[in-house]
C-alpha cells in the first residue's frame, strides 16, 4: 500500500521536530502536525521563557550587590509588563524560526489536533491553532507520537482556583504574595522567580527537604539558598483546599494553617499528553503514569507507531527528547549506524538562584553498588565576599565508587552551576577517575576550580545494605 508520506510526527515540540529534520534529511517524505504552537513546550512554556523570567529575576540583587564594588545606581522598580512583551517577542521569534527550519527542510506542516483513524492514519482536524482548518485524513508508514506532557492538578476543592505554569507565563500582573504547591524542578524555578522580582512566596512541600529523587546533601543544601532567598517553606504539608473571597486566596493547609496569597500556583507534576488522540483505534498500550509504552527504541505496541519525549515519561528533558527523536529517524531512515546517546548520565538542572545541577548518581544511589568516597566542599564565592551576601553559599560534591576511583556523580549548587556541569557531565559520561580530576590542572580564579582541587575525601560511605 502506498502512503501519503513515509513519517508521520504528531506534535511539533523538542522531540517531533529533531525527528522530522533528520528524517527528511535521510531523504523522508515527512509531515508534521501540531495543534497549538511551534516548538512545543520548551520554546512556548517552558525552557526558554522560563530562563529568561529567571535571567529577569536575578537583576535586583546583582543592582544591590554592585555597590561594594563602587557603583551607586539603585534598584528601582520591576516593570512586569515590559518583560512578558519582551519574553513573547523573542518566542514569536522562535515560532518563526522553527516553522522555516521544517519548511526549508521540505517537510510538510499540518495545523491541527491529530486523532489516529487507525495505526496508518490519522485525521487532522481544528484546533486552538487552525480553528477554522477544513479536517483531512493523512496516511503514512511511520507515525511518531510526540505530543508531550500536560500539567495535572491535585485532587482538592478550589484546585481550578489554583493556576499551573502554563499559566505562569502569561499573568495580567505579578503577584504580590504566591503560594506554590510543590518543591520540583517548576516549584522552585518559579519560587526563586516570583522572590527575585518582589512576591511574597510561600513554598508547601509534602517531603522533608526540597527536589526529591536529587542528592540528600544537596536537597538540604537547597532548602538552605531558598530561606536565603527570603521564601517561607512550610515542608511536610499539603493544600487541602483552596477558597477565594474577592480578590484573595486562602489555602488551608492539611496541618490547619491557612495561607493568603494573590496567586496559587500548582508544580506539582505533569501526565503524559494522550487525550483525545484516538489511541483506542490502535493496540498502543499505556502505562500505568498514562505513558505511552515503549521499548528501548521508542517502538509501542502498534508495529510501526512509535513514541518519544514527556508522553513516554522515561527522562521528561529537552535534550533527552531531541536525542530520542534524533536516534529513531536514524534508525528508521538513515545509512550510516544511528547516533547513541548516554541516557544513564543525562546531567539535569534546576534553575534557582542559585541554580543547582547534577550528573549521574547521588551518594544514596551510589551505595546501592558499594563503598563509595565522597568530597564535599561549601564556600563563599569570591563575587560574595565582597557583595556581603556571605549566606550565599557555593556547595559541591564528587561522589566516587572506591572499587575503581571513577567519579559516579557530581552535584554543583551555586551561581553558573549549570554552565560548569556541562562539561563534568562529559567527564563522568567518560567514566574518569577521581585521579584524573586531581591531574586536572585547575582554571584560577574560579569557582569550578575546585572540582579539581578536592584533595581530601570527606567521609567513606558504607554500601547500602
Ligand atoms: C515550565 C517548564 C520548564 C521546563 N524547563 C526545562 C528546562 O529548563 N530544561 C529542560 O531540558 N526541560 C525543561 N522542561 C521540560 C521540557 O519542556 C520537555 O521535556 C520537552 O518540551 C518535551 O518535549 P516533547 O517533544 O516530548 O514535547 P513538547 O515539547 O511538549 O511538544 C509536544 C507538542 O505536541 C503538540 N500536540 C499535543 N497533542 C497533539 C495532537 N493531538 N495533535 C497535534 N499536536 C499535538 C503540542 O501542542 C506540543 O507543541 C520544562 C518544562 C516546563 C513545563
Ligand atoms: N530545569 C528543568 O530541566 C526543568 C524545569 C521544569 C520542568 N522540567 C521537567 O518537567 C517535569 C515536571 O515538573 P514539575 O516540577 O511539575 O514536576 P516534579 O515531578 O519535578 O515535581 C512535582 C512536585 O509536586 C509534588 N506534588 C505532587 N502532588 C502533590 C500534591 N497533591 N500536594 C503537594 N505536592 C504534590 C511532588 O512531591 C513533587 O515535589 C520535571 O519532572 C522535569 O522533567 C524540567
Amino acid at each position: 500500500m502506498t502512503h501519503d508520506f513515509d513519517l508521520l510526527v504528531i506534535g511539533a515540540g523538542s522531540g517531533g521536530v529533531r525527528c522530522a529534520r533528520i528524517a527528511a534529511g535521510h531523504g523522508a517524505r515527512v509531515a508534521v502536525v501540531e495543534s497549538r504552537h511551534w516548538g512545543g513546550t520548551c520554546v512556548n512554556l517552558g525552557c526558554v521563557p522560563k530562563k529568561l523570567m529567571v535571567q529577569a529575576s536575578e537583576y535586583g540583587d546583582m543592582v544591590d550587590d554592585s555597590h561594594a564594588f563602587g557603583w551607586s545606581s539603585t534598584r528601582g522598580t520591576h516593570d512586569w509588563a515590559t518583560l512578558i512583551t519582551a519574553k513573547d517577542k523573542e518566542i514569536t521569534r522562535l515560532n518563526g524560526i522553527y516553522v522555516s527550519m521544517l519548511e526549508k527542510a521540505g517537510i510538510t506542516l499540518l495545523t491541527g489536533h491529530a486523532r489516529f483513524v487507525d495505526a496508518h492514519t490519522v485525521r487532522v482536524e481544528a484546533s486552538p491553532l487552525a480553528p477554522d482548518e477544513a479536517p483531512r485524513t493523512v496516511t503514512a508508514k511511520h507515525i511518531v507520537i510526540a505530543t508531550g506532557s500536560t500539567p495535572v492538578r491535585p485532587d482538592i476543592p478550589g484546585a481550578e482556583l489554583a493556576i499551573t505554569s502554563d499559566d505562569a507565563f502569561h499573568l495580567p500582573a505579578r503577584p504580590q504574595r504566591v503560594v506554590l504547591v510543590g518543591s520540583g524542578y517548576i516549584g522552585l524555578e518559579f519560587a526563586g522567580i516570583f522572590a527575585g522580582l518582589g512576591s511574597q512566596v510561600d513554598l508547601v512541600y509534602r517531603q522533608d527537604l526540597p527536589l526529591r529523587g536529587f542528592d540528600e546533601d544537596m536537597r538540604a543544601a537547597m532548602a538552605e539558598a531558598i530561606t536565603v532567598r527570603g521564601i517561607t517553606q512550610h515542608p511536610h504539608t499539603s493544600p487541602k483546599h483552596i477558597t477565594k473571597e474577592g480578590k484573595v486566596y486562602t489555602v488551608t493547609l492539611d496541618n490547619g494553617q491557612t495561607l493568603e496569597a494573590d496567586c496559587v500556583f500548582f508544580a506539582t507534576g505533569r501526565k503524559p499528553k494522550i487525550e483525545k488522540l484516538g489511541l483506542d483505534q490502535t493496540s498502543i498500550a499505556i502505562g500505568k503514569h498514562g505513558q505511552i509504552t515503549v521499548d528501548a527504541g521508542s517502538q509501542t505496541t502498534e508495529p510501526g507507531v512509535y513514541a518519544i519525549g514527556d508522553v513516554t515519561d522515561r527522562i521528561n528533558l529537552t535534550p533527552v527528547a531531541i536525542a530520542e527523536g534524533h536516534n529513531l529517524a536514524d534508525r528508521l531512515f538513515g545509512k550510516e549506524p544511528p547516533r547513541e546517546w548516554a541516557f544513564d548520565t543525562t546531567p539535569k538542572a534546576v534553575f534557582f538562584s542559585p541554580p543547582l545541577a547534577s550528573v549521574g548518581l547521588s551518594e544514596e544511589e551510589a551505595a546501592q553498588h558499594g563503598v563509595v568516597d565522597i568530597y564535599f566542599t561549601r564556600f563563599t564565592p569570591m563575587r560574595h565576599t565582597l557583595s556581603g551576601r556571605k549566606d550565599r553559599k557555593t556547595v559541591m560534591k564528587l561522589v566516587v565508587q572506591q572499587s575503581s576511583q571513577k567519579v559516579v556523580g557530581a552535584h554543583i549548587l551555586g551561581d553558573d552551576a549549570p554552565e560548569m556541569l556541562q562539561g563534568v557531565a562529559v567527564a563522568v559520561t567518560a567514566g574518569l577517575t577521581k585521579q584524573d580530576f586531581d591531574r586536572t590542572i585547575g582554571l584560577h580564579p574560579t569557582s569550578a576550580e575546585e572540582l579539581v582541587t578536592l584533595r581530601t575525601r570527606t567521609r567513606e560511605t558504607p554500601a547500602a545494605s
